[in-house]
């Protein structure tokens, strides 16, 4: 893989204290970083105790780098290889295991032993907390055990932000916590008692956890800090973060402060704010990173070309973003990307109306994917764990191997299918991805809503969303189980697709006020109809059929019975007679398509001209042919299915004996589509000469100078010998039908006195013109009929007057 200019720029950019580098999802950041590591190592650790970190976010990214890596070619390892094993002055972890470190150092200089506290634990504590503080603060409502979730994280929120005391607490802008919308028990504003209580609460829980020998995880942070701060053991020459827009602001500052001095030593950010998912996040939320101390005016570098997905998955995860007034309102510092042209399949959404059903669609699937790929290059993502278990569990039963991929030490090489997390996800990539259980409830999470203001958590899980989608390198599946996520409605439905190989788009609700055919339709609002008007406009918006080529209600009869199938697409059979040609049952929302199915299958029975049924609920469809095979797609609209709109004549060439289509417009029989027989393409008409049409061949063409004769005929310039010299005659009797030339064709005439052997002339014998083939034999001429019921005609030379040599002829002219 060759580093295009940017990012090789980067790479080799002489550090010079801190920088950002900033990019859209899949643009080579982390990549960047890999290489980065390699550039600084050889270039400039120039002291025995400079040491370069790289500290990546999740676990599951760290291994991920290691798996990456490990398929390199030999000549791209280089020193890379060294340093993933661990052996050199580069340290790569996770920012969780650094403070971790730093934590029990911290403990054993003070001689301390405290552990970091379980969920139930710290639960457990707040009660106890708010118990204690209850009588103080009767008037505060939000102190109640059933608020624990609330008051616990709003806890981690303050120690994540290492706000130091009550003070401040109740100075700071609280992002996320405005609105106090539907189940946020009150708003947090600022300088209040509810504020005193929460940090007073906070200093109890602290002081209970520690009694009990515990700390919770933010306070662990916290002492990782202090340690770093205070004891300046090992510190790293240069240090790389990647994700930085999730860590917090305390994990910031402990980077801040392992950072070493020098004056060759660097600090990189590596960061995309639309991929920020973490409500404690500091930069991820717009902060500028002058609140943690550093000034990036000029230190900033862009990447917006989107290596890993196509551009319509591209398109489609853009959609998520561009409904996010937060980013939007420019609030988050937001990369636009720029599109790469690499193509492929849309992604496509399914529906389900339960669990089973997605389950089944998941073994379905996966089965037909095997035939084109490996199954490790599959990874099924959903938001929650016990999701993905379950999923895990149903395809190890229908004998698909799984590897879930859990913080500790994945194994990505392995011939399963991978499981992962949304938040897990990140960083990593797969080219084939389902987003599963994209469901209300699930995506956004209502529950969290009590602990988080609303629009922070939608604009939180939104972004989930735009991750998961893009960590697709060639196909994306989408799937919702009973009630699709509201975030699904924010992607344009003409970016995905209903299945694989189908044009099909997903089913839409299509508004009364735009149904078609109204007044043929007993009841527009029968459940059913939805589906129907769905497929009416699908019809039309995606496969092209004219609305005058739909029929509802279309009655066919089967034996001494009448039946009407719910949408019959028609087509016009060699430009003419309109026959159906698909067939389409459909049935409300959800109810399932056997029986239409079998309904479609006999309605089909009953016409020989019906090439394709289809039968759809909105949920699921099936398209067979004629034969009854399954077929992936309703086939569009082709040209030749419309009514005729042009005369279709042949010209025939005689002096290169060439045959052409001569396409006439009915409305406008000069405006002429000429197609070459022998090789389909259509001659440039652009120079087209108007051959007036002179009278018949029994008249011959006049002797004098033509002029304003009122009907002409388009013909190619290269057709004609000489313009000026060229006439149309109609083709009176049928002397030369042999040759093609039916009564009322137009034959094209060149005027002149002399002929060669084998040419078709108009010739002119007492005064009566007549068009024969010229044959000269010694003093005399025999002039040919094409047509055996006629004799030749031998004549003097001397009695023949040549008019014109037949240079071509549109034939065939039928109907004109
Ligand atoms: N110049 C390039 N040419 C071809 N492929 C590239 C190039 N740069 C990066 N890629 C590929 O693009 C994909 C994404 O790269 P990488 O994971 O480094 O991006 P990222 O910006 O860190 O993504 P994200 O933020 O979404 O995790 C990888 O498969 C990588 O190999």
């Amino acid at each position: 893989m060759k580093l295009n200019v940017e990012q090789r720029k980067m790479v080799e950019l002489e550090p010079n204290g801190h920088m950002l580098i900033k990019g859209v999802a899949g643009s080579g950041k982390t990549t960047v970083a890999i290489r980065r590591v390699s550039f600084l190592q050889m270039h400039y650790c120039l002291e025995e105790d400079d040491h370069i970190l790289l500290v990546t976010f999740n676990k599951t990214l760290l291994n991920y780098i290691h798996y990456q890596y490990s398929k390199l070619e030999d000549e791209e390892k280089g020193d890379i290889e060294n340093w993933l094993s661990g052996d050199s002055d580069v340290v790569i972890k996770t920012i969780d295991k650094l403070m971790y470190n730093y934590f029990m150092s911290y403990l054993n200089r003070h001689k301390l032993k405290l552990q970091i506290a379980d969920r139930p634990a710290t639960f457990k504590t707040i009660q106890q907390a708010i118990m204690k503080l209850k009588e103080e603060f009767v008037e505060i409502k939000l102190l109640s055990p059933k608020y624990s979730r609330f008051l616990l994280d709003e806890i981690a929120w303050i120690k994540s932000c290492g706000i130091p005391d009550e003070e401040t607490y109740q100075q700071i802008d609280r992002i996320g916590r405005s609105t106090g919308s539907r189940n946020t028990p009150q708003k947090l504003t600022k300088n209040s008692k509810t504020r005193k209580a929460i940090y007073q609460l906070k200093e109890q829980y602290d002081l209970l956890l520690e009694k009990k020998g515990l700390v919770d995880f933010k306070t662990m942070n916290l002492l990782a800090l202090q340690q770093a701060q205070e004891v300046g053991k090992t510190k790293y020459t240069h240090i790389l973060i990647d994700e930085s827009q999730d860590l917090t602001k305390v994990q910031l500052h402990f980077l801040k402060a392992i950072h070493a001095d020098k004056s060759y030593g660097s600090i990189t950010f590596v960061a995309d704010n639309t991929q920020s998912i973490y409500s404690h996040s500091w930069l991820g939320k717009g902060r500028p990173y002058t609140t943690i101390g550093y000034d990036m005016s000029g230190k900033a570098r862009v990447l917006t070309k989107n290596y890993r997905t196509t551009t319509e998955i591209s398109k489609a995860a853009y959609g998520l973003i561009e409904h996010d007034e937060e980013i939007m309102g420019g609030n988050v510092d937001f990369v636009k990307p720029s599109l790469i042209d690499r193509h492929g399949h849309a992604p496509i959404y399914r529906f389900f109306l339960n669990n089973q059903l997605q389950l089944q669609f998941f073994t379905d699937e996966i089965n037909q994917l095997r035939q084109e790929y490996r199954l490790e290059d599959i990874c099924i993502v959903a938001k929650e764990k016990r999701l993905i278990e379950d999923i895990a569990m149903n395809l190890e039963k229908e004998g698909i191997p799984t590897e879930i991929l859990h913080q500790n030490k994945p194994d990505f090489g392995k011939e399963a299918v991978n499981l992962v997390t949304m938040h897990s996800i990140k960083g990593l990539e797969f080219k084939v991805i389902f987003l599963a259980h994209l469901d209300d409830g699930v995506l956004p999470n209502i529950a969290q809503v009590d602990v988080e203001d609303e629009e922070t958590v939608n604009t939180e899980e939104r972004k989930l969303l735009y991750v998961g989608m893009t960590r697709s390198n060639e196909l994306l599946y989408m799937s919702s189980v009973k009630k699709p996520s509201k975030f699904l409605k924010e992607i344009d439905p003409n970016q995905l697709r209903f299945k694989r190989d189908t044009s099909l788009r997903p089913f839409q609700r299509v508004a009364i006020s735009e149904y078609r055919f109204v007044e043929q339709i007993i009841d527009v609002n029968a459940k059913e109809e939805m589906v129907r008007q769905w497929m009416i406009q699908q019809l039309m918006n995606t496969f092209h059929y004219p609305l005058d080529l739909i029929e509802v209600e279309y009655e066919v009869q089967q034996f001494s019975k009448y039946g009407y199938v719910d949408l019959a697409v028609m087509i016009h059979v060699n430009g003419g007679e309109k026959l159906p040609y698909i067939f389409i049952e459909t049935k409300s929302y959800g109810s399932g398509i056997i029986d239409a199915k079998e309904q479609v299958k006999s309605y089909m029975n009953t016409s020989n001209h019906v090439r394709y049924g289809v039968a759809t609920d909105g949920v699921d469809i099936s398209i067979i042919d004629r034969n009854g095979e399954e077929v992936s797609d309703i086939p569009k609209c082709q040209p030749h299915f419309l009514p005729e709109t042009k005369y279709k004549s042949n010209y025939k060439d005689f002096r290169n004996l060439k045959e052409y289509d001569y396409l006439q417009d009915k409305d406008d029989l000069n405006s002429i589509e000429v197609v070459d027989q022998s090789t389909g393409l259509i001659k440039d008409m652009n120079n087209a000469i108007q051959v007036p049409i002179v009278g018949n061949v029994a008249a011959g063409i006049p002797t004098m100078a033509v002029e304003d004769y009122r009907d002409t005929l388009s013909i190619p310039e290269d057709w004609l010998i000489q313009a000026r010299d060229t006439f149309a005659l109609q083709v009176t009797g049928d002397s030369m039908i042999d040759e093609g030339i039916q009564p009322g064709d137009l034959v094209l005439v060149h005027r002149q006195q002399t002929a060669n052997n084998g040419d078709i002339v108009i010739a002119v014998i007492d005064e009566e013109a007549t068009m024969k083939k010229y044959t000269p034999m010694g003093s005399t001429i025999l002039l040919l009929p094409a047509n055996t019921n006629y004799e030749p005609i031998q004549m003097n030379a001397d009695d023949v007057l040549i008019n014109g040599k037949v240079i071509g002829g549109v034939l065939n002219k039928g109907d004109m």
